[in-house]
């Protein structure tokens, strides 16, 4: 469930499910990228996430092309790469990959991944290029994908991550 105490968040861990995967890539290798991108917020935040193989799971994954079910329809290759829905019941926090991209290291599935779980923990986008919520796809330091300003968006909606 969700606390829906006016901004959209998650109020506790939450469970990640892909559905139809690429052919680009090994699907265990999309499940390591997918659960690498997701523990970059996690990290950030006292939020955790559990793999789960149901298909009511919080946030779907799912590669697809063009027309999909949902009023936002991909354009093939290049050009958007993938959609996000913010928290909520139903189609909230699903996340959509356009399998007309080519996705290995050409456009790197994990960089795209943490920007489109950003949209589903419930943040929008920046215009600050520094800030992985930034709506141009960039290549970045993989392993420092957060900006100051994404990390404190985070905690706005989730607090701050509680030392164990
Ligand atoms: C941030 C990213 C991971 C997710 C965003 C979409 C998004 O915000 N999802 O939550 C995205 O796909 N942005 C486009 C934006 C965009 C750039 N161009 C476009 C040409 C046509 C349509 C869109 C675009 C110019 C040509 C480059 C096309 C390839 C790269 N595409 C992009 O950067
Ligand atoms: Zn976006």
């Amino acid at each position: 469930e969700y606390s829906d105490q006016g901004s959209k968040r998650w109020t506790k861990t939450r469970c990640s499910s892909i559905g139809r995967y690429t052919s680009d890539m090994a699907p265990s290798t999309v499940d390591h990228l997918i659960g690498s991108a997701l523990n970059v917020w996690g990290s950030a935040s006292p939020l955790t996430f559990v793999r789960s193989f149901s298909h009511n799971a919080d946030i779907m994954v799912d590669f697809v092309t063009r027309e999909h079910g949902d009023s936002y329809p991909f354009d093939g290759p290049q050009g958007t790469l993938a959609h996000a829905y913010g928290p909520g019941t139903g189609i909230g926090g699903d996340t959509h990959f356009d399998d007309d991209e080519v996705w290995t290291t050409g456009i790197n599935l994990y960089l795209v991944a943490a920007h489109e779980f950003g949209h589903a923990l419930g943040l929008s986008h920046s215009n600050n290029p520094e800030s992985l919520m930034y709506p141009t796809y960039m290549k970045r330091n993989q392993h420092n994908l957060l900006s100051r300003e994404d990390i404190l968006n985070l905690n706005m909606l989730y607090g701050r991550r509680t030392k164990i």
